[in-house]
């Protein structure tokens, strides 16, 4: 039976901790939307910390509350760098969010994201056809070979990736957001739908990449599938209440930080949302 009273309860717990606390999410993440992500951290009450390097990303996976892993745009370092720190998240039992930008293109982004599949991470956050591609790529279902994945933007829609969120997140035994117009959040029995944010954040760069990021924030706080919520919740509280005060994205972007500043407890867990047991039909 899904309680929504308490998950939106928890919610706000993970709002208040992570105001109060200021955790440290260490970030391994894309040379495009690096600044939006920690602007994004910051904003929300995380601390940001951005490597690259092996043992500096085996540093802020230990002395972090949690991480964020982005392979929008990949160094050859990253070739020794992810797989290690991962490991070393996944053996510490910390967690970690993966967004798998652009999965299906190119050996070194496949190599990678084949490795990280061993590492369970805590919470993935990506669009439709990310998520599809990515259960394709581990061999789950509702995953496709044929990725849909045009550059970093989805084809799919996200009722599409419905099956293979929930296997995903049947394999990590963590939490799944797709991200969309309306957004998806499921632990593999719980399904929520998520409404709100604004058509601006398409036209953005980096909405996506800073939502994983903010994640990781509150992933330092709460439970995977809180985490992703609490995350996409304030994303749709922020966007929806953006948009209404500007004419363009680069206006909006400004805007949009400062309403993930000033969104409260209140605010993010009575963000519309509707939530169900996923039917094992
Ligand atoms: N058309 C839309 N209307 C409202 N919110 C949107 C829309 N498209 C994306 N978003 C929001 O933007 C954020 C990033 O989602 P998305 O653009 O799907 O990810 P990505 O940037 O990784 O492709 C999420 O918070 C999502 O809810
Ligand atoms: C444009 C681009 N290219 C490589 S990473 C990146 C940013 C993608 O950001 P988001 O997935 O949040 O739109
Ligand atoms: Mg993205």
């Amino acid at each position: 039976m899904v309680n929504k009273l308490e998950i939106q309860s928890k919610m706000m717990q993970a709002v208040e901790t992570v105001r109060r606390t200021n955790p440290m999410a260490g970030s391994i993440t894309n040379t495009v939307t690096i600044n939006l992500v920690a602007n994004a951290q910051l904003a929300v009450g995380g601390s940001a910390a951005m490597v690259y390097l092996p043992d500096e990303a085996e540093f802020l996976a230990k002395a972090g509350g949690a991480m964020y892993i982005n392979v929008g745009t990949l160094l050859p370092i990253y070739e020794e760098t992810l797989p290690y720190v991962a490991k070393v998240l996944h053996e510490t039992g910390k967690p970690w969010v993966l967004d798998p930008v652009a999965v299906g293109i190119g050996s070194l982004r496949t190599k990678l994201l084949q490795q990280l599949k061993a590492y369970k991470p805590t919470i993935i956050r990506g669009n439709a056809s990310e998520i599809i591609a990515l259960a394709g790529l581990w061999g789950l279902d509702g995953g496709t070979d044929e990725s849909n994945v045009r550059g970093v933007d989805s084809t799919d829609s996200v009722s599409e990736a419905k099956a293979a969120a929930i296997a995903l997140a049947k394999w990590t035994e963590g939490a799944v957001a797709v991200s969309g117009e309306t957004d998806l959040v499921t632990d593999g029995s719980m399904m929520a739908f998520c409404y709100g944010g604004s058509h601006f954040m398409e036209k953005i760069t980096g909405a996506g990449c800073s939502l994983g990021g903010v994640a990781a924030v509150y992933a330092t706080a709460t439970s995977p599938f809180i985490a992703a919520l609490t995350a996409t919740a304030v994303y749709n509280v922020a966007g929806k209440r953006a948009e209404l005060k500007v004419d363009g994205p680069g206006s909006f972007q400004v805007q949009f930080i400062d309403e993930l500043y000033k969104a409260t407890a209140e605010d993010i867990a009575n963000n519309s949302l509707d939530v169900e047991e996923v039917s094992f039909l």
